[in-house]
């Protein structure tokens, strides 16, 4: 077995952070070898997860480039917005390949990631380095890459749902309405009015209507899949659960197609795709299905009557929605098995 490699995390206290530990444990190739925090450095992260004992008690390191790169090959970037635009041109000119889990790179044009974050955009000469990996459509550009953006957990889910049917001609991307809801571990552990418990429970809540900050993504890549400008209606829900992403997406189908048309385009556009499952006619995918998994699972209904077809996809924001997807892609930049510590079967129930 070969050596494995140091891997580091900053804003390893955070729930994109601590999935990237849960899951690197059992990586056969990388490990971890620096947790990094900007406000509890010398402190155990086992004193905020306990249920790390045993797994990771390393003392937390402060957030510095050259200690970062005496103890790591790669570093994973799970910071709120505007962190890690300042953090990783340091880190990449100090020899770190980065990846970065926030939206900060994701956006090409920094008018745009400054008119929907409401933040400075990071340098254009990085935004241009950074690669958005999306790994099932730009895989290719992923492999041999040293700066990866990881893409949102909304764009994970819906994309990946549309991007077949927009690509080969079977919708019209116009037309295209998008629904979709999160658990609330999607908003991250910091604790807000919106997310504790007795405004969430029982409770179900539309969020963000048109000024969501993952609108941009989803029309910067639906643009390219159709090779001409996409505007689209994205609306998103916050649901009483802990993880989970539900994107159910209406379009206009284009021309005479079938139920089973979609299903085999997309069954033979993922062909291969370890992580991206299709179901068979009539069955849709719910959010259990998928839960501490990397997988994405998509079904479809199409209506004769309207002439519209549903696609329902589902992740689990924290693996395939952030950490397991950040994880396929350094699988993918290393050039190793894109499937490496990601193998694992749903919880369920
Ligand atoms: N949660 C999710 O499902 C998903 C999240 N994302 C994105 O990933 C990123 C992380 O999200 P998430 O883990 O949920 O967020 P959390 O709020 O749970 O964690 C963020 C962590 O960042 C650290 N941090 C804060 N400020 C700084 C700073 N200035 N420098 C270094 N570290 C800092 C904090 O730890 P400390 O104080 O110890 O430094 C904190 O624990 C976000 O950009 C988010 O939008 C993307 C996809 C899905
Ligand atoms: C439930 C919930 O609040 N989810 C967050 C997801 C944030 C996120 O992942 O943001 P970036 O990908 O842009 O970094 C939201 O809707 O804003």
């Amino acid at each position: 077995m070969s050596k494995k490699i140091g891997v580091a995390i900053v804003g390893s206290t955070g729930y994109g952070g601590v999935e990237l530990i849960r899951l690197l444990a059992s990586h056969p190739l990388a490990e971890v070898t620096s947790v990094i925090s900007s406000s509890s450095a010398g402190t155990p992260i086992t004193e905020g997860y306990p249920h790390l004992t045993g797994i990771h008690e390393e003392l937390l390191d402060d957030v510095d480039a050259a200690t970062i790169k005496s103890k790591a090959e790669v570093v994973f970037l799970a910071t709120p917005p505007a962190v890690a635009s300042k953090l990783a041109p340091e880190l990449l000119e100090a020899g770190l390949k980065v990846i970065d889990l926030s939206g900060d790179f994701r956006l090409k044009d920094p008018a745009l990631y400054e008119a929907w974050y409401k933040k400075p955009a990071a340098d254009e000469q990085y935004l241009k380095q950074a690669v958005f990996g999306l790994a099932e459509i730009y895989g290719d550009n992923v492999k041999g890459a040293s700066f990866i953006s990881n893409p949102g957990c909304y764009p994970t889910a819906t994309l990946l749902g549309l991007i077949p049917a927009v690509k080969e001609g079977f919708i019209d991307p116009s037309t295209i309405i998008i629904d979709a809801k999160s658990g609330v571990s999607g908003a991250g552990r910091g604790a807000s009015l919106g997310t504790h418990y007795s405004e969430l429970n029982e409770n179900f809540k539309a969020y963000k209507v048109n000024q969501h900050q993952h609108i941009p993504e989803i029309e910067m890549v639906l643009s390219d899949a159709a090779g001409a400008p996409v505007v689209t209606t994205f609306t998103t829900h916050l649901v009483p659960m802990t993880r989970g992403i539900m994107s159910t997406m209406y379009a206009s189908v284009k021309g005479e197609r079938s139920q089973s048309d979609f299903i085999e385009l997309y069954k033979s556009f993922y062909a291969g795709r370890p992580f991206v499952r299709i179901r068979p006619e009539g069955q849709w995918p719910a959010t259990k299905e998928v839960w501490g998994s990397n997988y994405c699972d998509i079904g479809f209904a199409l209506d004769k009557r309207t002439n519209r077809i549903t696609i329902v996809s589902v992740i689990d924001n924290l693996v395939k929605g952030a950490a397991g997807q950040a994880i396929q892609n350094l699988n993918l930049m290393m050039g190793w098995e894109e499937t490496l510590g990601l193998q694992f079967v749903p919880v369920y129930p």
